[in-house]
């Protein structure tokens, strides 16, 4: 396989409900995420002019200067995950090394830098992580346009989940289930800037832009503009396969959560995607590479909720692959690592 397989989500959007083509839709899908994770997918509903509105914002937010960026800064410590993030706060690579099974790549991303900043938004009703704003004349109109854009991705989401649900043929009782954990309180917008780099930063050997890592997501929603850099990495061979920009492609990558509760590894139906932003090696000659702008959606449950490999699964796979683990658990071993509480301040 050289490329990310495509499914397309058309059949689960809207009040569409047509029994054959939903369960050709899942079947797509789940033959697609099976194999890496991960998948492209169109049909998705989402309109291209709100979604080209969203990049133009972040291109005025990560564009004001850095005094007013933190006018909204994102808390010290790992939660609440929002508001912004300045450049080189992140260590992605701290989690990278979590996974790395290379001495020298572990090494290596001890090292790392992240080449990029970052602003987290979530839903304006989750108490536990409550949005931090930028004061509206610093960029008007920014929160009623995320506000909104968050309620459109949560239903790009549910079409999701409910194409992935049929792709794993469980019990009414187990979608229940799922539906209710996937609650639209909890799931989170990141808008991403990856700086430009010039000559000096391209010789930097511990700038990078997203170290390889799985999300601590049930699955996520990759929007992109037009600069590449976003790959899979293919699981029979280690390689990693890129996920260009294409128009009206999003792309879809299976988490931590999900793979559990899809009994997903080693050979269960959806495992979770290794993935990085890589930086583009440079056309002869070239010494500079241009910003890349992404908007992942990450889609999360209620933190008091279990994960557990659903029943129906575990009979189709004749073994539970894992032990039951609280989110809270969960998410404290994977994401305590990820943000640096001793870094100093601007
Ligand atoms: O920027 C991208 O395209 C990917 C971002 C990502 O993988 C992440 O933030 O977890
Ligand atoms: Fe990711």
């Amino acid at each position: 396989m050289t490329a990310v397989p495509i499914a397309d989500i058309s059949a689960f959007v809207g009040e569409k409900n047509n029994e054959r083509e939903r369960k050709e839709a899942a079947k797509q899908l789940a033959d697609a995420v099976k194999v890496n994770g991960c998948a492209g997918i169109t049909g998705h509903g989402l309109p291209e002019a709100d979604l080209g509105e969203a990049f133009s914002t972040m291109r005025k937010l990560f564009g004001l200067p850095l005094d007013d960026k933190m006018k909204a800064p994102h808390p010290d410590g790992p939660r609440p995950h929002r508001g912004y993030l300045a450049t080189a706060k992140e260590k992605s690579g701290k989690l990278g090394a979590v996974w790395s099974t290379s001495k020298s790549e572990k090494e290596f991303f001890a090292k790392a830098i992240d080449w990029k900043e970052t602003y987290d938004i979530g839903h304006e009703d989750n108490r536990d992580q409550p949005n931090v704003w930028l004061p509206d004349d610093i960029l008007p109109g920014f929160r009623p346009q995320m506000v909104k854009l968050y309620d459109q991705l949560t239903a790009v989401a549910e079409a999701i989940l409910e194409g992935l649900m049929l792709g794993m043929d469980l019990t009414e009782d187990e979608c229940k289930t799922l539906r209710q954990m996937h609650s639209p309180i909890e799931h989170q917008i990141r808008l991403a800037h990856y700086l430009p780099m010039n000559y000096d930063d391209l010789n930097d050997p511990n700038k990078i832009r997203l170290a390889s890592h799985r999300d601590f997501s049930s699955y996520t929603l990759l929007f992109q503009e037009s600069e590449s850099g976003l790959e899979f990495q293919n699981r029979a061979n280690g390689e990693y396969l890129p996920a260009s920009p294409r128009e009206g492609v999003m792309y879809l990558n299976i988490g931590e959560l999900m793979e559990r509760f899809s009994n997903g590894k080693p050979k269960g139906l959806y495992p979770s995607a290794m993935h990085r932003v890589a930086i583009r090696p440079t056309k002869d000659g070239e010494k500079t590479v241009p910003g890349r702008f992404s908007l992942p959606f990450f889609t999360k449950i209620k933190p008091a909720e279990p994960i557990y490999p659903l029943p129906s699964r575990v009979e189709a796979d004749g073994k539970a692959n894992y032990e039951p683990v609280g989110f809270q658990d969960l998410a404290k071993k994977l994401f305590s690592t990820l943000l640096p509480t001793d870094s100093p301040k601007e």
